[in-house]
């Protein structure tokens, strides 16, 4: 397996990483790399240990087993997948973002409007939508110029345009910023058709690959049931490129057309 560089596009590695909290198994014989430039998402059902997942990229949680090597310096954005706010004390959306520590005036105005909500700036937090307030952490995980973005379910609380219009975001981020995007989510059909890889977890990696190939994979469709195929076949969409080693744009070729990959699932249950 490929390990992070200086140079080179691999940012994460996880070597059989495995973890367990209070004595139970949450996550099995992970073996995967996040790069830069690609939109990996990670699905599976509730309590198949996508948030776990995320926490150990982050480096909240120590692998149990197993090894995680990142790229020297590598500066992540997170968005966690709840975040509570105390509704008694009133702030602005100016003042939570200078928090920890403020960022340059300048800065803070580029990703605000990088989300769209340069507008927003004064108005207290506790004001928002949720989808208004999505943006608000998004733009938060901006401030830090990440090599990597961590999303967890970002679209909770938004509705179906406003999911799309994210995803669109997050894809337009990964163009302009060169970045990493690892994506958590267990609502498939509108993410598969943003993502460059799929992840497809259920304590261990059932099936990987490009999203065409993990929907028609019979690990996924035990899990998440034909449905889920039929309704990824409605949006999946046809780019018209893709992206080299290095993040450059070359033509398109048949890469989305492999087989996808078999997880290492030795024979577990899922
Ligand atoms: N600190 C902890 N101690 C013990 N078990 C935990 C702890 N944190 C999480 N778990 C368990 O680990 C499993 C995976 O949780 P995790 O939040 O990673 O799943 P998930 O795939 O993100 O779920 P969801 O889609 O519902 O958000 C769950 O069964 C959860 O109860």
């Amino acid at each position: 397996m490929t390990s992070p560089t200086d140079e080179g596009p691999v940012l994460v590695t996880l070597e059989g990483v495995g973890l367990s909290l209070s004595g139970n198994g949450i996550l099995k014989g992970l073996d995967l790399t996040i790069e830069r430039r690609e939109i990996l998402t990670v699905v599976g059902p509730n309590g198949a240990g996508k948030t776990s997942l995320a926490r150990l990229v982050l480096g909240l949680v120590k692998p149990t087993s197993g090894r995680i090597t990142k790229r020297k310096d590598l500066k992540i954005g997170y968005v966690p997948q709840r975040f509570s706010i105390d509704p008694v004390i009133p702030i602005t959306v100016a003042r939570f973002l200078a928090l920890p520590r403020p960022a340059p005036a300048e800065t803070l105005r580029a990703c605000l409007s990088e989300v769209g909500i340069e507008r927003l700036v004064d108005r207290p937090i506790q004001s928002l939508s949720g989808g208004e307030f999505q943006r608000v952490l998004l733009a938060r995980a901006l401030l830090r110029e990440p090599d990597l973005l961590v999303l967890d379910e970002p679209v909770q609380q938004v509705d179906f345009s406003g999911q799309v219009e994210l995803y669109e975001r997050i894809a337009n981020l990964r163009d302009r910023h060169g970045c990493g995007i690892l994506l958590i989510s267990h609502d498939l059909h509108l993410v598969m058709a943003r993502t460059d890889r799929v992840i497809c977890l259920n304590h261990h990696i059932c099936c990987s690959g490009a999203p065409e190939a993990v929907s028609q994979h019979p690990e996924y469709l035990s899990l998440f049931g034909k449905r889920a195929a039929s309704v990824m076949a409605f949006y999946s969409h046809e780019h018209d490129h893709r992206h080299g080693l290095a993040g450059e744009v070359l033509p398109k070729d048949t890469r989305s057309h492999q087989k996808a990959d078999h997880g290492n699932s030795e024979g577990e249950q899922a």
